[in-house]
Formats: structure tokens, sequence, C-alpha cells
């Protein structure tokens, strides 16, 4: 069984908006540009748009009725403007891990539809980007049924204001759970923006985890705002990376990683190479030799993440003092390498496990 602290089916609002009729039933919003520009319908002048943005995402207290600074139908309206804000997405489950910072929260969006969120230790949340995914990662849970939806923008920011509400001093945000930021980049882009400008998230301190893709590099190098990357690698050789990456990135490993190599010089934060570890599949000394190789002198890092056994899939996790071994190879080289710990494992990166299980026992 789970372990829900709300019963299966239930869902709650975290209190970005009292729990009343009005905000059980409001339309929710679809985007964060239409949150906006019905507040400047109602008078709302960019200062208020900001205070009220900034109210949201936990850094601004909300003004009460009598607060004159904000024109009269903002006031009335606001209450109306928050329960469609609310709307979005509740929780579904949540589910404390083996770790005590950490915990998995299943959030239904307006749709039914259910995405995993996950608050991290060290005041992190992993948020989802989309419904599902299409590239299909040969051990990844999300990637078995393909793409289902696009999450807005609004839908991936509401799962850092719930994280916000659920623990006030949320500071790192990780794109790192359902879906591939690349391919809904608009949204995300989108999302990553105004969780900078609002919610006083740091730039290295939002992360986009992706297979890699040159729309997503063009748009990097061009935005102010400039996130934190992390590349899901996993294999060094092209043909074994294309054979667990099915419809992943068409860039090559070396186009991929001198891309990340110089998107880490400009941004300044070192990339983050994911690895996930699988036994006889990519453990080999030699290949971790040939990443050492391909990484010497970048400004790079290389995170392992034993496979988490996903049902029906043959993939399993080399011995932990096998997977150690490896990473004291990196060391060796000169690269920055870390092992995932197995106390993070059951509730780091929201890889669709969690939305599985929950669904199997509800029998859907
Ligand atoms: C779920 S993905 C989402 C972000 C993006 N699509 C990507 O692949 O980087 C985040 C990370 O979870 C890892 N992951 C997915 N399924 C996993 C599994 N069964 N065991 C361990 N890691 C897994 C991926 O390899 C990736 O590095
Ligand atoms: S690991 Fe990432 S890219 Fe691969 S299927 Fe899962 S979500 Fe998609």
């Amino acid at each position: 069984m789970s372990d829900p602290v709300l019963e299966p089916g239930r869902s709650a609002r975290i209190d970005i908006v009292p729990e009343t009729e009005t905000a059980l039933e409001a339309e929710p919003f679809s985007s964060i540009e239409e949150a906006s520009i019905a507040l400047e319908a109602l008078g709302a002048k960019p200062q208020h748009v900001r205070t009220l943005f900034r109210a949201y995402l936990g850094r601004a207290a909300w003004p009460d009725a009598s607060d004159e600074r904000f024109p009269k139908r903002v006031r009335e309206g606001l209450a109306a403007w928050r329960a469609r804000m609310a709307a979005v997405l509740s929780v579904r489950s949540r589910h404390p891990g083996a770790d005590p910072e950490s915990e998995r929260l299943l959030v239904t969006l307006a749709d039914r539809q259910t995405v995993e969120c996950v608050l991290l230790p060290r005041r992190g949340v992993c948020v989802s980007t989309q419904m599902g995914c299409a590239v299909g990662c040969v051990f990844c849970m999300t990637g078995k049924g393909g793409l289902v939806r696009q999450l807005s923008d609004l839908e991936i920011a509401a799962q850092a204001a719930t994280a916000r509400a659920l623990r006030p001093l949320t500071k790192k945000i990780v794109f790192m759970g359902m879906g591939e930021p690349s391919h809904n980049l608009r949204n995300v882009l989108s999302a990553v923006r105004f969780l900078a400008e609002y919610g006083d998230f740091g730039h290295k301190d939002l992360v986009i985890s992706t297979v890699g893709d040159e729309r997503l590099f063009n748009e990097l190098f061009a935005s102010r705002v400039r996130p934190a990357l992390a590349v899901s690698l996993h294999a060094i050789d092209e043909v074994k990376r294309r054979t667990l990456l099915p419809r992943g990135t068409r860039m090559t490993v070396e186009a991929l990683t001198d891309a990340a190599e110089r998107y880490a010089r400009f941004s300044g934060y070192p990339v983050q190479y994911e690895w996930t570890l699988m036994a006889g599949v990519n453990d080999s000394f030699e290949e971790i030799d040939e990443l050492a190789r391909r990484l010497s002198g970048q400004y790079a890092m290389v995170n392992f993440i034993p496979v988490n056994a996903v049902e029906g899939s043959p993939y399993r996790r080399p011995e932990p003092e096998h997977a150690r071994a490896l990473v004291a190879r990196l060391r060796a080289a000169g690269i920055v390498a870390t092992l995932r710990d197995s106390a993070a494992q059951d509730v780091d990166g929201g890889c669709g496990q969690l939305r599985a299980r929950v669904l199997k026992e509800e029998g859907k």
C-alpha cells in the first residue's frame, strides 16, 4: 500500500486560497498571461500585478479588503482571481519519503490528469513539465505511455507555489519530474522567467534537466534568465545512447557536451551530467574512462543515479561497491562525481513511478 496522508481520490488545495465552494468550482487560468490580463482588466497596475504574483509564490502578503494601495475593483475581484489560480492544481496525495526532508506529491490538474512533484531535501522541489513524455527512455516510467499533453506555464509554476505553501523556505526548483523540458520549451521558459521574477528564485537555483536539444540551447543563450543545466547523458557511445533514449535529441554526444560546456561558462554554473546506472549496460570502467576523457577540462560534474527498477523492465542497479568504484574512477581522473544515495532514491526525481503505482492501486 502507498502512504497517502489524504484519502485516495481526495484532493486538497494548499492554502494559496481559502478552501471555499467558489475555489472548488472556479475555472482555472490557462496561462500566466491570462492570469495577468485578468488583473489588468480589474484595473491593476504593474506594481499591483507584481505584488499579487509575489503573494501567490509566498513572497508577499495578500492585501486585505481595506488595503487602499490596491484599486477597489482589484480588491473586490481578488477572491475570485485567487480561486481561479488555486483551481489550476490540487494535491491529490502526499507520500513522505524515508528521508524526513523528502516527500512526493501527486497533484491533479483541472482536467483530472495527475503529475508528480517532489519536495526534496535542502529546500528543493522537483516539478513536472509534461504529462507523459515522447522521448521514451527505456528505463523511465514516464516515457512508457508517450506524451499525453503539455503542461501550461502556470501548471508548472503552480507546483512551485504549492511547494512554497507547504514549505515556505523552498528556494530551489529542478525541472526534473515527468516530461522533457525541451519539448515544452515555451512554457518551461515562461515558468522559469515567472519564478525568477516574482518568486525570488536565483538563476542557479532553477535547474533544467534535459536530454539535450539545439532549440533549448539557442533559447538559453538568448535568455535574460540563465537557469542551471542538467544533461541526461547515460551513454557516451552514440548508438547506445540512441537505443536508451529512442526519440531523444538529434545532437551527437560531442555536439551536446560542447554546447553544454559553452552554456556552463556562459551562465557561470557547472553543467551536471546525469548518468542512470544500469548493470551491464553503461557501468563498465571502459565507458566511464571514455566519459572522463570527454569531460576532461570542462566545467561539469557527473551524478550517477542507480536505476530504479520499473515494472517489466530488465534494467537493474549495479552492486553499490561497483557504483562507488565508478565514482572513484571519475574522481581520480579529475572529474567531480557523486552517487545519488539510496535514501533519496525513493523520492528523488518524479519519474512517473508514484503516479503509476497510485493509479494501479485505485484500479485505474
Ligand atoms: C524523469 S527525467 C525528467 C527530465 C528530462 N526528461 C531528463 O530526462 O533529463 C529526470 C531524470 O530521471 C532519470 N530517470 C528516469 N527514470 C529513471 C529510473 N527508472 N531510475 C533512475 N533514474 C531515472 C532520468 O534519466 C533523468 O536523468
Ligand atoms: S527520462 Fe526524461 S526524457 Fe526520458 S522518457 Fe523519462 S522524462 Fe522523458
